[in-house]
This record gives structure tokens, sequence and C-alpha cells, in this order.
């Protein structure tokens, strides 16, 4: 035989490993068909370019085998860079950006940017993607939220959600790509929303399968300082606990808060993956350990 016909073992170990790893994603495929999935995106994922195609490229894949992927996606790092460029600091208040009308101009402007860069991603794979807002067919309709009793300006607490549109698009075979901007309730202006709070009211007003939110640590710790606490899986009254006993704090205390309530209002998973490791995704849903933290209410098998 010809040398460039022959197939080595090696070669063959390694067509066999990819064999014996999409039979290991069959009953994940088969379970998940049909379903919907929100996938919160935001964090380091978000800058790096190398990233962001992959993320979409797993998304992407998601779509092909039959689940109902929605993106909610987030670009607070691009917002602040942005506003510094117009010569104006970034200010924060418990996670929320202070939102004055110049701000919000700004954080329109760039969270519509970063939406169709996702959907030209999508595109480019192939993929029908129509990028909107909150504030489009009024999917996302807000009050004024105050933080620890303080007017933080025009910044959104979701009122009530939508989810016409999204049947709409999804129904004609569109991924729907959303930003977190809301429209008033009563005055009909715009207001800016906290993108992991967005992904969790819509997730909850779809009913979603699951909801995962792409971050820049590897899952929920025992003790973030000790990388070999990482925990795999919890349930709701797991969750709980680790907020009430202060295990749980910074960025991952809103995020865990909101998740559990979700849970409550009909979310079935939450995963925390993530968002630096290439293929989170893929290897969260299609592999029985995953690799970050998954919510659960019950096993999945
Ligand atoms: N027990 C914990 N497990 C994981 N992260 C924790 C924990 N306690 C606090 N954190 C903090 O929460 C942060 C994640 O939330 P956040 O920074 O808001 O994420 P993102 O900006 O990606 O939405 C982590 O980087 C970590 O510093
Ligand atoms: C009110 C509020 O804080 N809105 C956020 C919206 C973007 C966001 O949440 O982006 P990440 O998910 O990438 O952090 C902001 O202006 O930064």
């Amino acid at each position: 035989m010809e040398e460039n016909k022959m197939v080595n073992n090696d070669s063959m170990d390694m067509i066999l490993a990819k064999a014996q790893t999409l039979i290991e994603a069959l009953p994940y495929i088969q379970k998940f068909n049909g379903k919907r999935v929100v996938v919160k995106y935001g964090g380091s994922a978000m800058v790096d370019e190398n990233l962001k195609y992959n993320v979409i490229k797993d998304v992407a894949l998601l779509k092909l085998i039959g689940m109902e992927p929605i993106i909610v996606h987030g670009g607070g790092k691009e917002i602040s860079a942005w506003l510094k460029k117009i010569g104006k600091e970034s200010e924060f208040v418990n996670g929320l950006r202070v939102t004055d009308e110049e701000t919000l101009d700004v954080a329109e402007m760039v969270l519509s940017k970063v939406n169709k860069s996702l959907v030209s991603m999508m595109q480019k794979l192939g993929l029908k993607a129509v990028g909107i807002s909150g504030k489009d067919s009024g999917l996302l309709k807000v009050q004024k939220k105050l933080s620890g009793g303080k007017d933080i300006g025009y910044v959104g607490e979701v009122v009530s959600a939508d989810p016409t549109i999204i049947d709409t698009l999804i129904a004609n075979d569109f991924i729907p790509v959303i930003a977190p901007i809301g429209i008033g309730i009563d005055d009909y202006h715009g207001y800016n929303i906290n993108a992991d709070d967005a992904a969790c009211a819509i997730a909850t007003a779809i009913n979603a399968e699951k909801l995962v939110f792409l971050t820049d640590i590897e899952g929920v710790f025992v003790d973030p300082t000790d990388k070999t606490t990482l925990i795999s899986e919890m349930d709701i009254n797991e969750a709980q606990e680790f907020i009430d006993s202060g295990v749980v704090g910074g960025g991952m205390l809103p995020k865990l808060t909101n998740c559990i309530e979700a849970m409550k209002n009909g979310v079935a998973r939450v995963h925390m993956l993530d968002g630096r490791v290439e293929h989170c995704l893929l290897l969260e849903f299609f592999t029985e350990k995953g690799i970050g933290t998954a919510i659960l209410k019950e096993p999945l098998f």
C-alpha cells in the first residue's frame, strides 16, 4: 500500500477517540432536541476575537443539532472603554452602571455594535441570526431600578418580558441575539439593564431548558482561592445555603440569586461556565462530567 494511504495506529486511535466523543454526546443531543437554551455571553470571552468566534461556532453547532439557542449579550468592558474615549469615567453601584442620558446613549450604541458583530459572525457560519434589543416588540419592559435606595439613572429592572418576538424568530429558524436595553413601562424611555438580569428575565419568560452564563471564573467555588473546590453540581437548596453562609460573594452573588429565582419560575437548569475556555459550551453540554457548575432541580438521567 502507498505510504500516504496507510492508516497508522496513532491516527486510528485518534479517529476512534473522535467517534467515542460523538457517541458520548448522543444521549444529550437526544435529550435537548428542540429545547431552548439561553446563553448569557459577556466578560473576557467577549473581548478576545478568537474566543468570540469559538463561542459563536459552539452556538451554531447547538442550533444545527436541533436545539434552540438564544444569545443575550453584555459588553460592559466595551461600554467602559468607549466612555473613557469621550472622557467619562464609569461608576458602578452594587455592580450596576450609573447611567445618565449620555451614558445611556453610549451604552446603546456600543451594545448595538456588539450585537451586530455577533450577528455577522453567525452569518459567516451560514446561520440566520437577528439582532434586537429588549426595546423591540416590547420584549423587556422595565421600571427604574434603585440600588440601595439610590437613584442611579436610567438603569432598568425588568417588570415584564414578552416572548412573542423570540417565538416568532425561532419559528422562522432565526437565532435571536439580544442586547440588554429595555423600554420604560411608563415613560417609554430607554433603560440600561444588567445583562445577567436580562438573561434571567428572558430565560424565565420562555421557560428555557437551560440558562448558561459565560463568565470569567471556572464556576462556583467553596473557596475561590482554592481551585480544587469547584462545585460541579448543586441543587437550588444547596445554592441558597452557599449564599446564606457567605461562601458566595462578589459578582457571583447576584448571579446565583437571580438563577435561583429563574429556576423557581420555570428554568430547568443553570450552568456557570468559564468563557475563557475554548468550546466551553460543548464541553459542558455534551460530556458526562462537564467543566463548570451546574445548578439543577433534579438529576438529568
Ligand atoms: N464562591 C465563589 N465562587 C465563584 N466566584 C465567586 C465566589 N465568590 C465570589 N466570586 C466572584 O464572583 C465573580 C464572578 O462574577 P462577575 O465578575 O460578576 O462575572 P461576569 O463579569 O463575568 O458576569 C468571580 O470572578 C469571583 O471573583
Ligand atoms: C446597568 C448595567 O450595569 N448594565 C450593563 C450592561 C452590559 C453588561 O451587563 O455587560 P457584561 O455582562 O459584559 O458585564 C453595563 O452598562 O455595563
